[in-house]
């Protein structure tokens, strides 16, 4: 196995037109690591975090997924990514289970029916965010909490070594919050390594080894968690702050760690 760690990006520029929302990132990330991203809205985590994963392209600089620029890089099934939201469904309506089951698809074999070890994934993966009794149902039919509860099933089902999860605490209730900071604790137990963009920690907080905070597409600060103050000065700049109780309804506690 290569010892290239598992994201790691040099002097990173990504432009919108003609904008620069990322100005010259360099960040390693390495094995095992559990690292946040930070900063206030537009500052450009979600564009870092993208660009990371090649999923929008960079106008300047590089960036390596285990050691291998994204549009080269074929083991996907090493990687999970955590949206901020669910794509618009267009087209045919997807079930819970559908999407969490498309995070195994790169684990299976070409042309290979789900196995039970798929199954058994996915399963575990809906019971994990406690939305095991809505399997059945349109994805696009659940609240905005729960379909970020889908997102983050889809991709433990895919059992990554690296899981970039892009603000999973937004608009999920304080309950949910604690079930996720549980099943990041175990991943982060087995060695998985977590990148994850946030407005605040909350319950994630004692979790993480290092911070990087975001400003005007830049890295600005790096370094242990910062104190809770820091959050709470960010949010007070900033006028567009959503806490992690906006949206959240009481239907949608009930994501769990196991
Ligand atoms: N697809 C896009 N096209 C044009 N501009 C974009 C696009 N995506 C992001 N931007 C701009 O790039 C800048 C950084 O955005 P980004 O979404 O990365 O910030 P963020 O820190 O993740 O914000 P938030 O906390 O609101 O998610 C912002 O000015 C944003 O408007």
């Amino acid at each position: 196995m290569s010892s290239a760690p598992p994201l790691q990006m040099t002097g990173g520029r990504v432009r919108f037109d003609g904008r620069e929302a990322l100005s010259g990132v360099d960040l390693r990330v390495g094995a095992g690591e559990f690292l946040a991203v930070l900063g206030a809205n537009g500052s450009g985590k979600s564009t870092l975090v993208r660009a990371l994963l090649g999923l929008v392209p960079l106008s300047g600089g590089r960036t390596e997924i285990y050691g291998v620029p994204p549009a080269r890089f074929r083991d996907w099934k090493r990687v999970g990514y955590v949206p901020q939201r669910l794509p618009a469904g267009g087209g045919v309506p997807a079930t819970v289970r559908e999407i969490v089951a498309s995070g195994r698809v790169a684990r299976r074999s070409r042309w290979r029916p789900a196995s039970s070890a798929d199954r058994a994934a996915v399963d575990a993966a809906l019971r994990a965010v406690g939305l095991a009794d809505r399997a059945r149902d349109s994805a696009h039919l659940l609240s905005g909490g729960q379909q970020r509860r889908v997102l983050i099933a889809r991709a433990l089902a895919g059992e990554p070594d690296v899981l970039v999860m892009d603000e999973p605490t937004a608009g999920v209730d304080a309950a949910s919050q604690a079930a996720l900071a549980a099943i990041l604790r175990e991943l982060a137990g087995r060695g998985r390594t977590v990148v994850l963009v946030a407005h605040e920690l909350g319950p994630l907080e004692p979790l993480i080894d290092r911070c990087v905070v975001m400003e005007h597409g830049r890295v600005a600060h790096e370094g242990a968690p910062p104190p809770p103050a820091w959050s709470r000065a960010a949010q007070a700049e900033d006028p567009h702050h959503h806490g992690p109780r906006e949206g959240a309804r009481s239907d949608e506690i009930g994501m769990r760690a196991g």
